[in-house]
Formats: structure tokens, sequence, C-alpha cells
């Protein structure tokens, strides 16, 4: 694995996973493989565990960090080529890129949908222009339209929770007023048709995924319905696809109540995190019913298998 900018980098999505079991396990092991190498933590957008675990999971292989708020710590950076740069933006991608390339190993970046152009999105322009200027491998710390290291620790949680081979596994729409990115939820759906759990996702009609993440998952659009026998209930809030960045709904029905997690099999509410409570999901499920805080602990062996693959490689 050279890159870490989605699923199709990853060979056998089975072994990273039994590899952040392994890195969790004896985490300290690997000090020697980052020793005078160094990542750029390079972001667009806010974060807490993106930006906290990714920095830990560096240091514990022996790795140096810096970290750059885009916008704030530095100029903003322009992606189009060919403009006239008489804007807000004072820096182009292409010297950007490849300078922070002379400084570092490896370059992660956190760069959201603008949610305004599908097209622009889905062609992931940032991480794009970051591959093709820096010269160095890059991974997606979240992307217009994935994000692995999440889907990774989500795989990782749902083998150390999971009582049977093969769990039911139910990604969920959850409620909220602000139109909000398709990346974890594509992301997830992608990673978990690599597996052989029965997933099913729900959502009200008109927040259909983009046909290429759904792959063979089953949608129905009846929650009550998809919830029953569930062992995992994985929330995420997405704006539309088909009516690309809109928000549709905001049914309170939609939230994950102690009601809802009834009709499962004894199941547990998976989040990525920041999640809003009683908005999406209720305080009792949050405080009784939930993984989340595994899950984001789990964060820190997802980062570490990646970067000890990507080190390994190198
Ligand atoms: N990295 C985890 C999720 C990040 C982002 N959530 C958010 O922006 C939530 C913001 C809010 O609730 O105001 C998303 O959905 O992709
Ligand atoms: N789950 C996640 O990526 O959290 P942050 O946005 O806080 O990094």
């Amino acid at each position: 694995m050279k890159h870490f900018i989605s699923l199709h980098d990853v060979q056998n999505v089975q072994e990273l996973v039994q590899e952040g079991i392994r890195q969790k396990a004896n985490r300290f092991a690997d000090q020697e493989l980052g020793k005078n190498k160094t990542i750029g933590l390079i972001f667009f957008n806010q974060s807490l565990r993106t930006r906290l675990s990714t920095q830990k999971a560096a240091e514990n292989l022996g790795m140096k960090v810096l970290t750059m708020n885009v916008g704030q710590d530095s100029w903003q950076l322009e992606m189009e080529d060919g403009v006239v740069m008489n804007g807000d933006k004072a820096e182009h991608v292409k010297e950007a890129a490849a300078v922070i390339g002379s400084y570092c190993d490896i370059i992660a970046v956190r760069a959201f949908a603008g949610l305004k152009d599908r097209d622009a999105d889905y062609q992931e322009i940032v991480m794009e222009k970051f591959r093709q200027y820096s010269g160095v491998p890059i991974i997606n710390l979240e992307s217009a339209t994935r994000h692995p290291c999440q889907s990774l620790a989500d795989l990782i949680t749902i083998e150390e929770v999971k009582k049977t081979a093969r769990p039911k596994v139910v990604l969920t729409w959850l409620p909220h007023f602000k139109p909000l990115p398709q990346a974890v939820a594509n992301s997830f759906a992608e990673w978990v048709n690599q597996t052989d759990y029965e997933f099913i996702i729900t959502h009200p009609k008109g927040y259909d995924l983009a046909p290429e993440m759904v792959g063979n998952a089953k949608v129905i659009y009846d929650q009550d319905e998809a919830l029953k026998g569930a062992d995992f209930v994985y929330g995420k809030n997405w704006s539309s696809y088909t009516h690309y960045g809109q928000v549709l709904s905001t049914d309170p029905s939609w939230m994950i109540t102690q009601e809802k997690m009834a009709l499962t099999n004894n199941g547990v509410f998976m989040h990525c995190l920041p999640v809003r409570r009683n908005l999406k999901v209720s305080d009792y499920v949050l405080d009784n019913q939930s993984v989340v805080v595994q899950q984001a602990a789990n964060r820190e062996w997802s980062a570490q298998a990646v970067l000890k693959t990507i080190l390994t490689n190198m």
C-alpha cells in the first residue's frame, strides 16, 4: 500500500483490521519503524479524534508530527489550474503540496465536501492534487466522499464487540438540520461490503447514497423494519446525493431512541462522533447502549495499522 485515500488502495481489508487489533495489543512494538520520519497533518476542517489519534499513532511508531490548519495557520490554497489568483487565496496547491512534501515523508489530509458541485466533490480534487504534487504517500483523514481511517476503526470495533460470526449491521440515516457530507456513510458502506456481515442501509426516500457505495447492500426505507434483529446500529446524518447537498427531511422519528433499540437483537449503537444528543440519538442510548467511545479509541489503532503498512512499504 502506497497511499491510503480509499478502500481501493487496500490489498486485504481483513488483514488491515487484524493489524489494527495487533497494534492495540502491542502498541510500542514498532517504535523504530518511524524513526527520523515525519508526517504532516493538514486540516482544511475541524477535528478532534482524527487529529489526536493520528498524532498519537504516528508517535507510537516513532515519527515526528507537524500539524497545520489551512487558512488559519497557513495561506488559503487555490486548487484550480490556470486561474488568475487575484482573490483571497494567496498560494497554489502545486507549490504548497510540493513544499510540504519536501518536509514530510507522509502527508495526511482532511478536506470535506463543499456540497455545492457533486462532480467536483466526487472527483476528490484536493486528495488528487496532494497525490499529484507532493511526491509522498497521502492518507485521507476524511475527504469529500470518504473517511477510510474511520471505516477501518469501525470494522475493528465490530470485530471486537460482535457475538456472532455474521452480525446484522444496519446503517441508518439520522435527522440533522445542517447539510452534512456523505463521506462517513459512503465509506462505511464500502468497507462493510468487503465483509460477510449481513448489511442493511435505511434512510428516508431521496437519501440514496451513490450506487457504487451501496454495492450489494439491501436498502430499506422503513427504519423500524430495518432495525429488527440488528446487532449493530450505525447512525449518521448525510445530505442528499441525488438532490445534491440538500436537506430534504429533518423527521425526528428517525432519531435513535431506547424504543428503536428495543427492535434490535440487544444491539449496540455506533457513531463516528461528534454527535448531537437528542437530535440524532437520545441520551439514554448514548449513555447505556453505545460503543462510541470504544470506536473513537480505535481510531488510534486504525491510524497505526495504516501508518505501519505505508512505512513498511516505503
Ligand atoms: N469526522 C466525523 C464527521 C464530520 C462531519 N460532521 C459534522 O460536520 C458535524 C457538524 C455538526 O453537527 O454541526 C461529517 O458529517 O462528515
Ligand atoms: N470521527 C471523526 O473523524 O472525528 P473528528 O471529526 O473529530 O476528527
